[in-house]
Order: structure tokens, then C-alpha cells, then sequence
């Protein structure tokens, strides 16, 4: 599979590449950067340390994304709009793990779905979609005198708050509840406030170091807690992820999908 892995020159965008050049069945045909980027003209193996592959990185998406199967997308929401746009135009498979979104940037994703294979998710590693089927099904079995908390932390160069990780167990914890999250949630506290709302699901978020993602949902009931925990170890558990998504997205009609429906876990 000819796959172009877009923000080549960002800390994912280096793994991305790591893990296409060792994954059989999948060759890096093409990298990307914008407009003015100093990694413009770099090899992406150089890049990322795996030796030269003669993919020099460019601007230019359209003519890769014309002669690809697939993107890897770890950039940021705006840029990833864009190329659903035209993964849509060249009929190919999307992989998207782009994270601090709103619920407005969303819709275009669909509607680029409707001609490519669009798979995206918060977080592309087996444990943490395990750990959301874990979180659904405590979240369905505990009544609301559970306080639902979620905890992150990441390295401090991470932007966006609370992570695409965060959010997604919220979303599965909201649905073992049956509730509806947006109103629901609780994301940030500060000063003098009502005491917490029974129903309740908070979020609280720490930067800081070289933090790769840790995330903690909690559960808090009177005189006992239960916590789920996933540390990840290495950014390469999460671009091995993203491969094995295109790879998975390959056979796929063109639609909007998620990790759960790559890996096979139920949601
Ligand atoms: N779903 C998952 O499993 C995971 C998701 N992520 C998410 O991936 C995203 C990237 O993370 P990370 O690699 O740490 O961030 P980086 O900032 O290191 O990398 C992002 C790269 O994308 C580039 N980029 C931005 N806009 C464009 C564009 N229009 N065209 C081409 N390249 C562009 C950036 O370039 P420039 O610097 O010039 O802006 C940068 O090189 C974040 O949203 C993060 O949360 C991260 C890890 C796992
Ligand atoms: O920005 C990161 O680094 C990560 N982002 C994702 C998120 O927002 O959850 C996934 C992972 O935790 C690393």
C-alpha cells in the first residue's frame, strides 16, 4: 500500500514513517509539510532517522495523494479538513489522528466520507480502545453515586485540552451511562464553586516533561474507588496503530470509521 504520511517532519509524522518502512505490505510514497517549512526538501527517512528513502519531503498533496492508497494524518484539525477534502477527491483511505477538535469540524469529515475511507480515533494503540470497552462496560454497571473523573498528562508541547484521549473515554463512559456528554461534562474548576453534580463527568489535565499519554478514568463512590489506567511507553505504539488502520482501510468502502471497527472491539 502507497501511503503518504502528511506533518512528516512533527513527532508523529517521524514515527509514521518508522512504522510504514517497517511494516511489510506498505511502502512511504510520499511526505508533507506546509508551505515554508524548514523540513521542505529533507529526506523523510533521514527524517526519521531510518535512513535515506528518496522521498524528499513537499507542499504539493495533491500529486501525492494522486498517486497513493493512503494518508497518515497526525497534524491539526484545520489541515486535516483539507486533506479529507482531497483523500476524498483521489478515492483513497484517510487515517486520521488529529486530535482538538470541535464539534463543527467534524462535519466535513463526513461529508469527505462519503468517497474516502475515513478512519479515525483519538488514540490508534490497542490498550486504549480496549481500555474505552473497559470504561463502557464499568460506566454501565455502576449507578451515578460513582463520580466519573477523567485524568491525563502529556508532554508539555502538547496543544490541545483535554486530549482526543480523554475525550473519547469520556464519550465511552457517557455511554455506558446512557447519558449524553456535552452536557454532562465538567472541564474545568477553578475558585469557589456548587459542589459537584451527581451525573457528573469531569476532566482534568496535566502537561508537563516528555509525558508520551497517560490517562486515568475514575470512578469514586462512597468508601471505595475503582481506577483504569493506560501509560503509553513509546509514540511508535500509536503509528504501528495508524498502519495497521490504512492497511485494515484498504478492503474498506468509502465511510467514516474508528479503531474500535479496525481492531474489531465493541462499542
Ligand atoms: N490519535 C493518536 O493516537 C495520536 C494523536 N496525536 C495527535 O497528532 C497531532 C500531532 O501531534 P505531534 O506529532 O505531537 O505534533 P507536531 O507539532 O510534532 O507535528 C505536527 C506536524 O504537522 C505539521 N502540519 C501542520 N499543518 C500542516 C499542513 N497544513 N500541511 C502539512 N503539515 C502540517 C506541523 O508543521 P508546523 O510545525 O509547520 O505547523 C508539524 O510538523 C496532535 O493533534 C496530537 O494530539 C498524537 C499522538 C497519538
Ligand atoms: O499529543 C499527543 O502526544 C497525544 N495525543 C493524543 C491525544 O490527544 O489523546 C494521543 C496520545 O495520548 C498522545
Amino acid at each position: 500500500m502507497r501511503l503518504v504520511v502528511v506533518g512528516a517532519g512533527g513527532r508523529m509524522g517521524r514515527a509514521l514513517t518508522r512504522a510504514v518502512t517497517d511494516a511489510a505490505g506498505a511502502d512511504v510514497a510520499a511526505a508533507i509539510e506546509q508551505e515554508g517549512s524548514p523540513f521542505l526538501g529533507q529526506d523523510a527517512g533521514e527524517l526519521a532517522g531510518v535512513g535515506a528513502l528518496n522521498v524528499p519531503v513537499t507542499d504539493d498533496p495533491l500529486s501525492a495523494f494522486a498517486k497513493a492508497d493512503g494518508v497518515l494524518d497526525f497534524t491539526a484539525p484545520k489541515a486535516s479538513i483539507w486533506f479529507a477534502e482531497l483523500a476524498a477527491q483521489a478515492r483513497i483511505v484517510h487515517v486520521i489522528g488529529t486530535t482538538g477538535w470541535t464539534p463543527e469540524e467534524e462535519t466535513p469529515l463526513r461529508a469527505a466520507a462519503r468517497h474516502a475511507r475515513i478512519i479515525k480515533s483519538g488514540n490508534m494503540s490497542l490498550g486504549v480502545n480496549l481500555l474505552a470497552s473497559l470504561v463502557r462496560k464499568a460506566a454501565a454497571a455502576l449507578d451515578a453515586d460513582f463520580d466519573i473523573e477523567v485524568l491525563e498528562m502529556h508532554h508539555k508541547h502538547k496543544v490541545d485540552a483535554p486530549s482526543g484521549t480523554a475525550l473519547l473515554l469520556g464519550e465511552a463512559a457517557a455511554e455506558g451511562r446512557g447519558i449524553d456528554l456535552q452536557t454532562h461534562s465538567v472541564r474545568s474548576r477553578d475558585g469557589i464553586m456548587d459542589p459537584r453534580k451527581t451525573g457528573d463527568i469531569g476532566f482534568a489535565t496535566l502537561r508537563g516533561g516528555s509525558v508520551i499519554g497517560e490517562h486515568s478514568v475514575i470512578f469514586a463512590g462512597e468508601g471505595e474507588r475503582i481506577e483504569l489506567t493506560h501509560r503509553a511507553e513509546d509514540r511508535q505504539l500509536f503509528a504501528r496503530g495508524a498502519v495497521k488502520a490504512a492497511l485494515w482501510g484498504f478492503d474498506q468502502k468509502p465511510g467514516f470509521y474508528s479503531m474500535a471497527d479496525v481492531l474489531g472491539l465493541d462499542t
